[in-house]
Parts: structure tokens; C-alpha cells; sequence
């Protein structure tokens, strides 16, 4: 599991652990920033650096990696950008070799390779300082941009973007992520996140995000006594005659094999929507009979709330998505999960669009509490979360995912592990890691349609579990 912690939680386990004391903690960190640097140019013999540092330990960070760096051979430069400056760093890193310089090129000829942000850590506010955004104009459009801890200038608890900020090649942080480097838009800025050890005991994460191992851990694997009825069937009232296709693609997703059997019905009980999705898939039963769950809405038009509202009377946990979102005002009385983009959970929360893109995981922790259901924010950075708890993000997939129907084969892949037994939460966030990771198979690059990527599920839940 990789955990993003806040600021608070942070600061606390820095001052519960007394023995190992600043110094220790900034000496790993700035080793661990020093080796990233020189992983990403290949070495450090000769390289041009230049680190902006502002007044605190996040420019300490930088000037201590520095001086790493120029003790290996590289030619760096230091921009001192705070009206104080971590003293003991600066010392060193002069005596490595370090030169202090303004914003301006290389200290010795050609521009420099790479630009090290030490301007502000998780000490900082949001913005960045006139002084800031002159040097990082200064400094060769062609260098690659580390940040130190957290691309200066983003909110590193919220995902939030609310001021100019630092745009990040890869982010160097200590002892656990923050928030910012998970939840999009301030996880856009990152870039590539690199996460150093350096002996931090923290408590539980607010936020998560699944790796291959803990979804490994979660597949319901049949075991050998098992038959269909134990796997559990899903049942999907999808697709109608206005939308035959959302049927297929939402039973595409459900059919995947990780639930024993899918019973199926259109939204509008439309015969001729019945009869495609049952000739794209043969092994789908129509008829009525028990499920383990639910999934409702997609591709359902107007009749998706009488189709909710007939779910409901079954009395098991439900999935809810596109159409039938709408219908849901208020606490459901079984366990529900809701599967809306940004535009869905906008018109279910009354405010707009926007907000819900700008503060994503409050939205998403606003409508998981009102509705007490786990809300699944679809984006390229999805939020899985459940009522008064924990947030998952979900980091796998490829913007070519980003294409109609997607969203029907992640409800039906939902429901499908539902109905085999996972709760709504390990089930929402375990499909959203398996959409995605199928995605990534099915493009390799190129363009996808949903239905590519509901066929390479089995594939993508053969990865996972060869590696466990
Ligand atoms: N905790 C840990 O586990 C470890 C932490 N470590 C490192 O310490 C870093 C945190 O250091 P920190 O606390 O000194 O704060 P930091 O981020 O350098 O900046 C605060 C200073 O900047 C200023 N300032 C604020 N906003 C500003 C702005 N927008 N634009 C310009 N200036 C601004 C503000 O000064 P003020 O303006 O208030 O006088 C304040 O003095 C952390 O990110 C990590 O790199 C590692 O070494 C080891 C383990
Ligand atoms: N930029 C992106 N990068 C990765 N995945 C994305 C991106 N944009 C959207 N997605 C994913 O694509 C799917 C789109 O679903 P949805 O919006 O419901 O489409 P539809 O209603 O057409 O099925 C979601 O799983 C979402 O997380
Ligand atoms: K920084």
C-alpha cells in the first residue's frame, strides 16, 4: 500500500522521535535527493545543477544534496531566494565546492542539466514568491525540474491548485507521500514520485492508493469445492433501447470471471437490447432469480430510477452509476456504491463542475458522507471514498481510457466483486486498479475502445495474481 499522511501527522512523528533528531532525518533525506538527481542524469562528473533555496529546511534539503553532488563532480550552483538561509547547509555546501550565484546562467558557461526546488516544503503556503517565479523564469526551458518534498507553491494536504507553483519532473519526498503528490490537480504537478525512507514511524493514512500486491491480496480466487453460486452472480440492469451498448459494455465488465455468473436485464426490459447483449455474451442468464448485487444505471435513460428503486427491493448492496445517480437524494438502505464523473456528483452535490475539479477529494469525502455510500470519482486520478473514513486513489491507467463506455465496464467489474464478497470499499477501489491496469494492456500506446479493455481484464487479474 502506498500512504499519503498530512503535514500534522508528519510534524508529530518527526517530534515523537526525538532520537533521531533533525539532523539525522535531513542528512537521509538529502542523500536520498542527491542519489535521485544523479539516477535521473546518469551521474553527477561534470553536470550543471542549479538549486533554488528558500529560508527553510526544504532549502537545506537542497543545499546538503548539493553538496553531495558537487563533491562528486558537479558543477552546481546555489540561488538563494529566502532573506534567511539554513546556515549549517550552507557552509557545507560551500565547502564541497558549491557556488553561490543570482539567477542567471550557469555559474561556469552552457545552461544548466537540471534545477533542484528547495523554495518550500511542507512549511509552505500556497504561491510563490516574486523572487521565486523570477529565478525559475531564468533557469534553461530544457533542464528537468526535482522538487524537494513537494513541488513549491501546491497545498501539500489537499490536492488542491489554488496559486503559480513549481512544475515538477519528478518530486524527491521523505517518509511517506503527502496528499499532493496522490490527489489530482496538484498530483499532475509532480510528476514522477520518488519516496525516500527515513525511519519515520507514522500512524494510519487519510489517503491510500492500492499496489499490485494489496489487490492480489483482495481477489476472491475460487477455491476448489468452489461452483458458480459461491463465486457469487451480479446482477446488471444496464442498457436500454435507446442505449443497447451501455448493456453490453456494463456486462462486459460484470463478466469478467470474477463473480460466477451475471444475471441480466435492460434498464427498460427493451427485448431487443435483451437479445444483443445476450448474442455478445452467451454465458449472461436473463431470467429472474437471486443475486449477491446489484448494478444499475448505465445507458438507462429515464427509466433508470424505477429500475433503482426495483434493485433496492432486493435488499442487497447495489452499484449505482450514470442514469441512476440521479435518483439517489439521500442514504440508500443498502450498501451502495456510486460511480459518478465530475458533471454526475456536481448536479448530486448542487454546485459545479469546477468545484468538483478543483477540490476533489473534498467532494468526493462530502458525497461519500451525505449519501453513506462509497463514492467513486472517476478521473484520471479516480477517489474511492467511503463514509466518514479513508480515500483510495487509484494510480493506474492511460488517458486513452478516457473514452465512452469505459465507465459501464467499470460498474459491472464493480458489482462482479461485490457480488463475490468484497466490501463496497476494497471492491470499488480493487476494480478501479483492475480497469486501469487493463487499459494500460489493451493501449500499449494506442488508442482503446471500453470493450478492448473489458477483454483485457483476465488478463490484467492473471498479472496480478502471478505476482503474489
Ligand atoms: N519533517 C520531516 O520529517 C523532515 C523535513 N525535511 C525537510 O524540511 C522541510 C520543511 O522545512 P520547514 O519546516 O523549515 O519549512 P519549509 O517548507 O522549508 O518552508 C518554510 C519557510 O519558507 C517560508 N515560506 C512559506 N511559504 C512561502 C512561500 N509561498 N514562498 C516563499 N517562502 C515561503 C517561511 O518563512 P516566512 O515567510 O514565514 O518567514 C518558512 O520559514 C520539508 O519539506 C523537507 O524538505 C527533511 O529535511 C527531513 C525530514
Ligand atoms: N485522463 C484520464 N486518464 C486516465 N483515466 C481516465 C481519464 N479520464 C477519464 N478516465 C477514466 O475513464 C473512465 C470514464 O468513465 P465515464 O466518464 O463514466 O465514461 P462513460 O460514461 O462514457 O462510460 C473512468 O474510469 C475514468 O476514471
Ligand atoms: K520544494
Amino acid at each position: 500500500m502506498r500512504h499519503a499522511h498530512t503535514v500534522a501527522q508528519v510534524r508529530a512523528a518527526e517530534q515523537a522521535s526525538p532520537d533521531l533528531g533533525p539532523g539525522l532525518l535531513m542528512q537521509r533525506a538529502a542523500r536520498g535527493l542527491a542519489q535521485a538527481v544523479i539516477d535521473l542524469l546518469g551521474g553527477a562528473y561534470g553536470r550543471r545543477v542549479v538549486l533554488l533555496v528558500g529560508s527553510g529546511d526544504n532549502g537545506g534539503d537542497a543545499l546538503y544534496a548539493g553538496a553531495v553532488l558537487a563533491r562528486r563532480g558537479a558543477l552546481v550552483d546555489a540561488w538563494l531566494l529566502g532573506a534567511r538561509v539554513h546556515e549549517a547547509a550552507l557552509t557545507t555546501f560551500r565547502g564541497a565546492g558549491g557556488r553561490v550565484g543570482t539567477p542567471g546562467p550557469a555559474t561556469r558557461g552552457a545552461a544548466h542539466d537540471l534545477v533542484v526546488d528547495g523554495i518550500v516544503g511542507i512549511g509552505g503556503r500556497p504561491g510563490l514568491a516574486p523572487e521565486a517565479i523570477a529565478a525559475l523564469e531564468a533557469v534553461s526551458r530544457d533542464a528537468l525540474v526535482v522538487a524537494v518534498d513537494v513541488p513549491s507553491g501546491l497545498d501539500a494536504d489537499t490536492g488542491r491548485i489554488t496559486a503559480p507553483h513549481v512544475e515538477a519532473d519528478v518530486t524527491v519526498t521523505f517518509g511517506s507521500h503527502k496528499v499532493a503528490h496522490l490527489v489530482d490537480p496538484a498530483a499532475a504537478a509532480c510528476g514522477v514520485v520518488h519516496l525516500v525512507g527515513i525511519g519515520l514511524d507514522l500512524p494510519p493514512a487519510p489517503v491510500e492508493a492500492l499496489q499490485a500486491a494489496d489487490v492480489a491480496a483482495l481477489l476472491p480466487v475460487p477455491d476448489r469445492h468452489a461452483h458458480k453460486y459461491t463465486r457469487g452472480v451480479v446482477g446488471v440492469r444496464a442498457g436500454s433501447s435507446a442505449y443497447p451498448g451501455a448493456g453490453q459494455l456494463c456486462v462486459a465488465g460484470a463478466a469478467s470471471g470474477l463473480a460466477g455468473m451475471v444475471r441480466y436485464r435492460p434498464v427498460d426490459d427493451d427485448r431487443e437490447t435483451a437479445r444483443s447483449v445476450l448474442a455478445a455474451h452467451p454465458e449472461v442468464v436473463t431470467g429472474e432469480g437471486r443475486v449477491q448485487a446489484w448494478v444499475v444505471g448505465s445507458g438507462g435513460g429515464a427509466e433508470a430510477a424505477r429500475a433503482l428503486g426495483e434493485a433496492l427491493n432486493a435488499r442487497v448492496p447495489v452499484v449505482i452509476d450514470a442514469d441512476a445517480l440521479a435518483a439517489v437524494e439521500r442514504p440508500l438502505p443498502v450498501p451502495a456504491v456510486l460511480t459518478p464523473h465530475a458533471g454526475e456528483l456536481a448536479a448530486m452535490l448542487g454546485i459545479s463542475r469546477e468545484e468538483v475539479e478543483d477540490d476533489q477529494l473534498a467532494a468526493a469525502r462530502r458525497a461519500a458522507d451525505r449519501f453513506d455510500a462509497v463514492v467513486v470519482l472517476k478521473g484520471r486520478r479516480t477517489l474511492v471514498a467511503e463514509p466518514v473514513g479513508r480515500v483510495r486513489v487509484n494510480t493506474t491507467g492511460t488517458p486513452w481510457l478516457a473514452t465512452a463506455g469505459a465507465g459501464d465496464v467499470l460498474a459491472g467489474l464493480t458489482g462482479s466483486l461485490v457480488a463475490a464478497g468484497l466490501s463496497p470499499f476494497d471492491a470499488a477501489s480493487a476494480a478501479c486498479w483492475l480497469h486501469g491496469a487493463a487499459a494500460s494492456l489493451a493501449s500499449a500506446g494506442a488508442p482503446i475502445t471500453a470493450r478492448a479493455v473489458a477483454a483485457a481484464l483476465p488478463e490484467a487479474v492473471r498479472r496480478v495474481l502471478d505476482a503474489r
